[in-house]
């Protein structure tokens, strides 16, 4: 009989892209732990399929170590830990400092804290990965959205300190996403605007980002890499 196989976090996996990695690794037999912010039906039919689902607000200092706790109480070891969770906030005039601080603890200080306090998880599994969720849109900054720009690229340079810290045991990359898939309320023009950004103009859906991810955690020769992911933005 082997031993059971180290789980995967995957944090802010209760809808879209993270549900849809969670779904397909789970499809693969792959143990999955996975951290939700609201309460949906997906999360209840995640824990139906054996996901462990902890509940985490990762906005500020405590909400984080919160989480670690829980976590480390559900888990003695993990293959791999996902950083996916995401606040994608505009600039409102009155609330930026808030929409600044939000951004830079889930996008910064929970993969941060999580990387540190868990590194000895992640060192009683082999293969390890840790995968940084990112933006494609830190490459080039955002007049539009500022804050989470600036905290998406702080997560990739993550990205860099980490590998170097963490290797060789653990390998630690990033997905630089461009558009994945449309939120509900984006109007045609939106939609319009946003496929002309890049040169497959198309709304490639979840898939993709699990392509990237099996690809991080398969190959044993990449660490401290950012994928682009962006239907070819940087060529138009
Ligand atoms: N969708 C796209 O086209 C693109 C996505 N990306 C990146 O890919 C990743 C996945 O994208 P997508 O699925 O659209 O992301 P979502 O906007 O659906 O956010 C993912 C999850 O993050 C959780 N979350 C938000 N704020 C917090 C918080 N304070 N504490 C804990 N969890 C929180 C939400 O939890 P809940 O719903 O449970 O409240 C949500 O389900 C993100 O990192 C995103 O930035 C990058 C470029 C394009
Ligand atoms: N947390 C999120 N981040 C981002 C989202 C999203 O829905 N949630 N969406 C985008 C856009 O698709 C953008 O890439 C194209 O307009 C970016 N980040």
């Amino acid at each position: 009989m082997s031993a059971p196989l180290p789980p995967i976090l995957i944090t802010g996996a209760s809808q879209r892209v993270g549900l849809h990695c969670a779904g397909r690794l789970l499809d693969e037999g792959q143990p999955v732990i996975i951290s939700y912010r609201t309460e949906r039906d997906a999360v209840g039919q995640l824990r139906e399929r054996g996901a462990i689902a902890l509940q985490a607000d990762l906005s500020s200092e405590r909400g984080i170590l919160d989480f670690i706790v829980a976590l480390r109480s559900s888990t003695g070891s993990l293959r791999a830990i996902v950083h996916n969770a995401s606040d994608w906030l505009t600039e409102v005039p009155g609330q930026e400092a808030d929409a600044f601080q939000r951004m830079f603890s889930v996008h910064m200080l929970a993969p941060y804290l999580i990387n540190l306090h868990c590194e000895d998880l992640l060192r009683r599994s082999s293969p390890a990965d840790i995968v940084h969720i990112s933006d494609d849109v830190a490459r080039k900054g955002s007049a539009k959205r500022l804050a989470y720009c600036a905290s998406k690229a702080g997560l990739d340079n993550l990205t860099l300190s980490f590998a170097a810290r963490f290797a060789p045991h653990i390998k630690v990359n990033g997905i630089a996403p461009a558009l994945v898939m449309f939120n509900p309320d984006d109007d045609a023009e939106y939609r319009r605007k946003t496929l002309a950004k890049s040169a497959l103009g198309i709304e490639p859906g979840p898939e993709v980002v699990y392509q990237s991810l099996r690809y991080l955690l398969d190959n044993p020769y990449v660490t401290g890499t950012t994928l682009t992911l962006n239907g070819g933005r940087h060529v138009v």
